[in-house]
């Protein structure tokens, strides 16, 4: 933080922070709207049966599991600008110095799209989801056990419950991320370096033999700090709006 203050100022804490405000309600629409329609399909049960008839947690696990695979396509590219902006750390265009090599969101989408291609804009894409799939079913999991944990049964958790639960599934759920997480943004960012891995594989054995398997949990503090607010505000707001329109 001391590092990003002197080298960014306060403006280096909010980098990339356009793309992830614009793409965040497409992406929980997709993640929450195909939960919801799995477990429908899956159980036959709708919302308000819920509680009178708790799903199965395999039911739960596949149809987040779903609902992570179908996300991870829609924030590929919204991601993948995100990471590429996030670490650029020229500091903003000084009069004379060159100019950044991103001037922007937009300015980032382009360039990529005229020097990698489109698939391009999907680089990592495969990494992303293979960390959204299993990971979000281990969301949806935590979130239903310490919902049910507090809860009498038949009743609807109180508002603190789903805030506390939704905070913890968030941890639990980018505890189990961070690794992939971590060589999913370094193939993000091989395209830029010109440096090209071979493949995930290759990314994980190249990066745990140069800087030692602590790589895989590189962020994590701050993922988990950063999850706990952010998801317990999603589950609050998930949980009412089924309430208000369901
Ligand atoms: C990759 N992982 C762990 C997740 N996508 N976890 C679910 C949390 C999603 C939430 N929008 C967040 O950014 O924390």
């Amino acid at each position: 933080m001391v590092k990003t203050y002197r080298h960014e100022s306060i403006l280096g804490f909010f980098k990339g922070m356009s793309f992830p405000i614009a793409s965040i309600a497409v992406v929980n629409s997709v993640l929450f709207g195909v939960y919801s329609n799995a477990l429908l399909a899956l159980t036959a049960t709708s919302h308000h049966e819920r509680r009178l008839q708790p799903p199965s947690y395999t039911h739960v696990f596949i149809a987040g599991c779903t609902g992570g695979f179908l996300q991870a396509y829609c924030l590929a590219p919204f991601d993948l600008i995100k990471v590429r902006l996030q670490n650029q750390t020229e500091p903003r265009a000084r009069q004379g110095g060159p100019p950044p090599r991103y001037r922007g969101p937009v300015h980032c989408a382009a360039s990529i799209f005229q020097e990698e291609g489109p698939r391009g804009l999907f680089r990592g894409a495969w990494a992303l989801t293979l960390r959204d799939t299993p990971t979000l079913g281990i969301y949806f999991v935590s979130y239903e056990w310490l919902c049910r944990q507090a809860t009498p049964g038949g009743q609807n958790p109180s508002s603190t419950t789903v805030l506390v639960a939704g905070g913890f599934a968030g941890i639990t759920s980018w505890v189990t991320a961070t690794p992939l997480d971590v060589i999913k943004s370094r193939m993000q960012m091989a395209g830029l370096e010109q440096r090209e891995y071979q493949g995930l594989l290759d990314c994980m054995v190249s990066s745990a033999r140069q800087e030692g398997l602590g790589v895989f949990f590189r962020g994590l503090t701050i993922n988990s700090a950063r999850a706990f607010p952010v998801n317990a505000v999603t589950f609050l707001s998930y949980e009412y709006l089924l309430h208000l329109w369901g």
